[in-house]
């Protein structure tokens, strides 16, 4: 009898699920046990959840750094999290190869992104899988290739001034919203050699559903981090309504792979790209499911980054008339720019990007205070501890946090964070943190062999990520803010409009989710030069 009890109680012990169980408890415990020392902010039960669920985590991550300094800890729900704002930390936490992305969250995309729940290229871990489909479309974004590309991202800019020159001075526009198509329609043809006439149906068509339905799928990815068993609740409509947000951005995946099934994009072209990748399981072509998700991830990731950053670039200018005369300047000595004079001057040329120095400084401004992917990235390793720098501990299973807005925002890092300055781009190395020659530690606290080089010196500004997983399209994103910037700069100045109550009224209006953006839109008076 108690032989067989003995059994019973060992059988159990050891059995799958009390093991989970043990190694959760073990997680959590040592979470705290290790990361407790450092300075937290106050929170609940369920850590810092509410503060992020406000909408506004990046700013609350930046609130944070600026009470408890470069290294913060905090929880959310139960698991523990180190924040650093250190570009030392920083910089060896994205470059490391021992931590990885946090799959339990990023799986809320993946519902999005793949009717199946196929991980895509942010979302999957650094598997073989990953490192195929990343290095098959890493050359579509090579300056090669964009230089053939850069024609399409020309005309979406003329599509978008005629339909401003039409609609005149007086309208009130929401350049946000015509700046997602624009780079929706770029990304269409960079991407997928497709017309997705989101600029042209500014001129009085049917609002862009693509546009539409990429917002709604990604307010119910927010609402899922928000509540992380959202998805069970079936019996509530909003719910309900979420999924089928995601059911219709299954549609617009599936569109584009028929398209790109029955009439081949140029080889040039993302999807072109994506079309010859060899899955490493199979050797075979991708699986149409895993594609799915690969187009879901790039048209997302290429239009509503772009779009709304160029949008904070504009109010930026809006409220510093002083670099936008400078810009105006630039402009006008490269024969860009419409006036009395010229009130047809030529168009952009690939060759121009390089030589707009002050408008290029003002972008990388703007990314600075308004990154996209503002309330940042994380990394963790599920399996083992991990030593940064030489000293800090991240126990196996707690998540390391890089805070892009509080790293680029904060007074450690940065002098004035808080103003407007391109003048600070203008000086070689503004990316690195102020007399850094590199971290000297590589993982584990080993001796780097590497000092100074330029991966491992410590970076202060971090909109594209770093490392291995850093952003894969950021030479396009580039191409066409600068591009997009300098052709609608030439013709037109931009002045806030009164519906969005001064600088004051869109800052409050300012919403962190999947990326930073305003939930006014950016409503302006786009008045033509000359
Ligand atoms: C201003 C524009 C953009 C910003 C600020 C931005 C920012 C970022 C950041 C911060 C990451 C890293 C995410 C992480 O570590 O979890 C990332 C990854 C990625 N981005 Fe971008 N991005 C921009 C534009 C684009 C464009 C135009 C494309 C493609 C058409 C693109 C495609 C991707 C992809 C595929 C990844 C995942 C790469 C990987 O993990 O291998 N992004 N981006």
């Amino acid at each position: 009898m108690w032989g067989l009890a003995v059994k019973v109680l060992v059988a159990l012990l050891l059995s799958p699920v009390v093991l989970r169980l043990c190694n959760f408890i073990s997680t959590v415990w040592r979470g705290h046990r290790y990361l407790k020392h450092y300075p937290s902010p106050k929170y609940g039960i369920l850590g810092i959840l509410p503060a992020l669920a406000t909408g506004r985590g990046h700013r609350v991550f930046t609130q944070y750094a600026k009470e408890l300094g470069p290294i913060f800890h905090c929880r959310i729900l139960w698991l523990h999290v180190l924040c650093v704002t250190d570009p030392v930390l920083v910089t060896e936490a994205y470059n490391s190869k021992v931590l990885d992305k946090n799959r339990a969250a990023l799986m809320i995309m993946d519902a999005m992104l793949s009717p199946q729940d196929h991980p895509s290229l942010v979302t999957a871990m650094s598997d073989a899988h990953w490192k195929a489909v990343r290095k098959g479309i890493a050359p579509a974004f090579s300056p090669h290739n964009l230089r053939q590309c850069f024609r399409h991202v020309v005309e979406a800019g003329q599509q978008v001034r005629s339909v401003l020159l039409e609609w005149g001075p007086d309208r009130v526009v929401d350049i946000d919203n015509v700046l997602l198509r624009e780079a929706l329609d770029v990304i269409g043809r960079v991407g997928f050699d497709r017309d997705m006439g989101a600029t042209k149906s500014l001129g009085g068509g049917p609002a862009s559903s693509n546009v539409i339905a990429t917002a709604e799928a990604m307010h119910e990815v927010e609402m899922r981090f928000r509540e992380p068993y959202r998805r069970y609740k079936i019996w509530r409509k909003d719910v309900r309504e979420g999924k089928k947000a995601f059911d219709r951005y299954h549609d617009i995946e599936k569109w584009l792979l028929n398209e790109i099934r029955t009439t081949p994009p140029a080889p040039s072209t993302i999807a072109g790209h994506l079309l010859r990748i060899k899955d490493p399981a199979t050797g075979k072509p991708l699986a149409d499911e895993r594609i799915l998700p690969e187009i879901g991830i790039l048209f997302l990731a290429g239009f509503e980054t772009t779009g709304h950053t160029a949008a904070w670039i504009l109010f930026l200018l809006s409220q510093h008339p002083d670099k936008e005369a400078k810009i105006v300047a630039e402009l006008d000595a490269a024969g860009l720019l419409a006036s009395k004079r010229q009130p047809q001057p030529r168009e952009l040329v690939y060759e121009d990007l390089s030589k707009l120095t002050y408008l290029n400084a003002a972008i990388k401004e703007g990314l600075r205070m308004f990154p996209a992917v503002g309330t940042g990235t994380t990394r963790l390793n599920p399996k083992r501890d991990v030593l940064l720098g030489g000293k800090i501990l991240i126990p196996k299973g707690s998540l390391i946090w890089m805070p892009t807005h509080a790293i680029q925002n904060s007074t450690s890092n940065w002098e004035s964070p808080d103003e407007f300055l391109p003048e600070r781009w203008l000086e070689p190395g503004a990316e690195f943190a102020a007399g850094s020659t590199g971290s000297g530690k590589g993982e584990d606290g080993e001796e780097d062999g590497d000092m100074g080089s330029e991966t491992r010196r410590p970076r202060r500004y971090v909109p594209f990520a770093l490392g291995p997983r850093n952003c894969v399209g950021q030479t396009l994103a580039n191409m066409n803010l600068t591009a997009t910037l300098a052709q609608l700069l030439g013709r037109f100045s931009f002045k806030l409009a009164e519906e969005m109550g001064g600088p004051e009224g869109v800052l409050a209006a300012e919403r962190a989710s999947l990326t930073v953006s305003s939930e006014k839109g950016m409503q302006m008076h786009c008045i033509p030069r000359g």
